[in-house]
């Protein structure tokens, strides 16, 4: 059997001259605030175990790993009819670009871009009485911690701040790829952003991708054993933005990444694993974070090819 407490203390001393690399995300001064050098690790088995190593003390926001969750429940809504609104290809640009959505007449190239979450998320606000509340019940069953909460004041900073984000879903509007209120479907998705929990909480949330679309902490099948295989691919090709083709080459395993320095990935029928480290790369993905999980995958000998 796999010593994967050993493997996650190897982690930390490897990350260790990493820690303080790269620029905590500034665009609002609430995540400006996380400190820098913050680290840690958590790994949720298929068979129900968890693993950790670092400061399990740290919360953080889930951020663009949001997005995972907003596709998720769209897709259980949709299935493939919400593959009509956003694309699957790689964008090859950064998660907030303009300029693509514009020559693609508003429709995104795939669901982990801003664009793409924001259109999904609109999708999602069509379907839901409660959007934020039934979110944050999903967090709170998946986690396995009844007690998880929104960080109000990362979500209404990222709401003063929308331009950019508002920008993209007007112009989706413009080209008729928007049904909702744009200020009511941003501020369902900048609270989805702002959810906030550790490293094991956050690998337990996502624990499903790992398990054939099965929560064990919520006992919901939330996606088929073939859309999980799916979505997982998406992971694969998109979910570290302009970056995804190095993650999968160093990694090996697909990938989600916000700009809190979280990043969560999928070993299938193996495990989840979550990292968080807020120190930040040019393209906006966690510096330590990356590198810890590019050594995981080394150490265990199991990425997935
Ligand atoms: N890459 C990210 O994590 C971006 C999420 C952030 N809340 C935004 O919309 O700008």
């Amino acid at each position: 059997m796999t010593d994967y407490q050993a493997v996650l203390d190897r982690v930390i001393d490897h990350i260790e001259p990493l820690r303080f690399q790269g620029k905590v995300a500034n665009y609002i001064p609430a995540l400006a605030e996380q400190p820098l050098g913050q680290f840690s690790i958590a790994i949720q088995t298929t068979d129900g175990q968890s693993y950790y190593a670092g400061d399990m003390s740290a919360r953080f926001t889930v951020q663009s790993v949001s997005k995972v969750m907003t596709l998720t429940m769209a897709l259980q809504r949709y299935g493939d009819e919400l593959w009509q609104r956003v694309g699957k290809e790689p964008s090859g640009t950064a998660f907030n670009s303009l300029t693509q959505l514009e020559f693609e007449n508003g429709v995104p190239r795939n669901p982990f871009i801003n664009a793409g979450a924001i259109v999904t998320c609109d999708a999602l606000y069509s379907r839901l009485g409660a959007p934020i509340h039934t979110m944050l019940e999903h967090y709170r069953a998946q986690s396995g911690n009844d007690k998880v909460k929104i960080n109000k004041r990362v979500a209404q900073s990222e709401f003063e701040h929308r331009y950019r984000n508002a920008a993209m879903a007007y112009l989706m509007k413009s080209f008729g790829n928007f049904n909702n209120e744009v200020e009511e479907v941003l501020w369902s998705y900048f609270n989805y952003c702002a959810i906030e929990l550790d490293s094991l909480e956050l690998a337990k949330t996502f624990s499903y991708l790992s398990n054939q679309g099965y929560c064990q902490q919520s006992k919901q099948q939330l996606l088929s054993a073939k859309q999980t295989k799916q979505l997982n691919s998406l992971l694969f090709t998109s979910g570290l933005y302009d970056a995804a083709g190095d993650f999968a080459y160093r990694v090996g395993m697909p990938g989600k990444s916000g700009v809190s320095g979280a990043i969560i990935a999928v070993l299938p029928n193996e495990f989840t694993v979550a990292v968080c480290s807020p120190g930040l790369d040019k393209v906006g993905n966690s510096v330590a974070g990356i590198a810890a999980l590019e050594f995981l995958s080394e150490e265990l000998g199991t990425a997935i090819f």
